[in-house]
């Protein structure tokens, strides 16, 4: 059973998570510290959603007034349309048990064994020892740690010490669950596999994830929506394909697109941006339109990535500069029903 005293996480008529007009700001003795402003996001029941930005943008902050851990200095969180700011000491910390976190360093007790890491919520909300290690035990076998059940996490490595924190988060049954930077200590293989874990956690539990994220990599093999967080502002929200396709904010024009600053006003003339939005299939088009009309077209740049299975990104090619070619080329861009622009910037 959720733990859904405080709140109904199953009422699909309003989002799991919504932030209206949030702010925080820290006061200390050397002046104040602007972290979040005018933060507006909505994530749905059952989405991935990453919140990505560069370090010091405000992610953590952001994450932390989520779950009340850090009281907005004005602005609501509503968790299922419950104001957080109307409940007591009692209902956030009941609240707490129904949205899981995992950080960067893991925070695992390191005197107890594995088994007592993920033992250790239940028992504090008054679960009986035996049925707190029955519970542990079918975590553990979800994240894959079953064997490791007496070891301490200094025996581990750091994926799985991540994966011990992953069970522990998800022994008081949460509807959400917040990922802070939880694979940027980690390397990009062990990363992929605790992504996949996430996912299967994700679809397999109906959990609500949400990811903070300095890495686009992250976002790209994982999540559902994402929103870009630049100098403590969200400067962009929409679907990953939306990103990928159609990237808004600079920080997002700047990760995603080629750096066209560095190209000639010359080259950026003759060039374009071949938008991929997920419709096309992964045919050769370019080496297919070359064999077809017997022009020379070069690409200049490939940002083309397969996410879930649709072809998504952007190919910056130089087109030829004989107008009848050039036509030739755009006709036969369009009949394939792709979006092409102007290389901009
Ligand atoms: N408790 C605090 N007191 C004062 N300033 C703070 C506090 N917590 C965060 N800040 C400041 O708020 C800003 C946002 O910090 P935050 O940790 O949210 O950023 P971040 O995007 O998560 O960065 P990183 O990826 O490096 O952790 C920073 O300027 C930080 O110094």
């Amino acid at each position: 059973m959720r733990n859904d005293a405080v709140m109904d996480f199953n009422n699909e008529n309003y989002p799991i998570i919504k932030i209206e007009n949030l702010y925080k700001t820290f006061y200390s003795k050397d002046g104040e510290v602007n972290a979040l402003k005018d933060i507006n996001l909505e994530i749905n029941k059952g989405e991935i959603y990453g919140i990505i930005g560069m370090s010091g943008a405000g992610k953590s902050t952001l994450v932390r007034c989520i779950n009340y851990l850090e009281k907005p200095t004005k602005g609501r969180v509503l968790i299922s349309n419950k104001d957080l700011s109307k409940l007591n000491d009692k209902e956030l910390r009941d609240l707490r048990h129904s949205i899981g976190m995992i950080f960067q360093q893991f925070n695992l007790l390191m005197q107890e064994t594995v088994i007592k890491n993920v033992m250790f919520p239940l028992e504090i909300i008054g679960t009986k020892k035996e049925e707190a290690q029955k519970r542990a035990l079918e975590l553990l076998d979800i994240v894959g740690l079953t064997e490791k059940a007496n070891s301490y996490p200094a025996q581990l490595s750091g994926g799985q010490k991540q994966r011990v924190a992953i069970a522990r988060a998800l022994a008081s049954n949460p509807s959400v669950l917040l990922c802070d930077e939880a694979t940027s200590a980690l390397d990009p293989n062990t990363t992929s596999s605790i992504l996949e874990l996430l996912k299967d956690i994700n679809q397999k539990l109906g959990i609500t994830i949400v990811i903070i994220t300095h890495e686009m990599s992250v976002v790209e093999e994982i999540c559902t929506h994402v929103a870009v967080i630049e100098n403590s502002r969200i400067t962009e929200t929409g679907t990953v394909e939306d990103i990928f396709t159609h990237p808004k904010s600079n920080w997002a024009r700047n990760t995603i697109n080629p750096d066209s600053k560095n190209m000639s006003p010359d080259i950026k003339t003759n060039s374009l941006r071949i938008v991929f939005d997920g419709s096309t299939t992964h045919e050769p088009i370019i080496s297919n339109m070359i064999l077809d009309l017997g022009v020379k077209v070069s690409i200049l740049y490939a940002n083309v990535k397969d996410i879930e299975g649709k072809a998504l990104g952007q190919l910056v090619i130089e087109i030829p500069k004989d107008k009848e070619d050039r036509e030739k080329v755009m006709n036969y861009l369009n009949e394939k029903n792709l979006v092409v622009e102007k290389v901009e910037g």
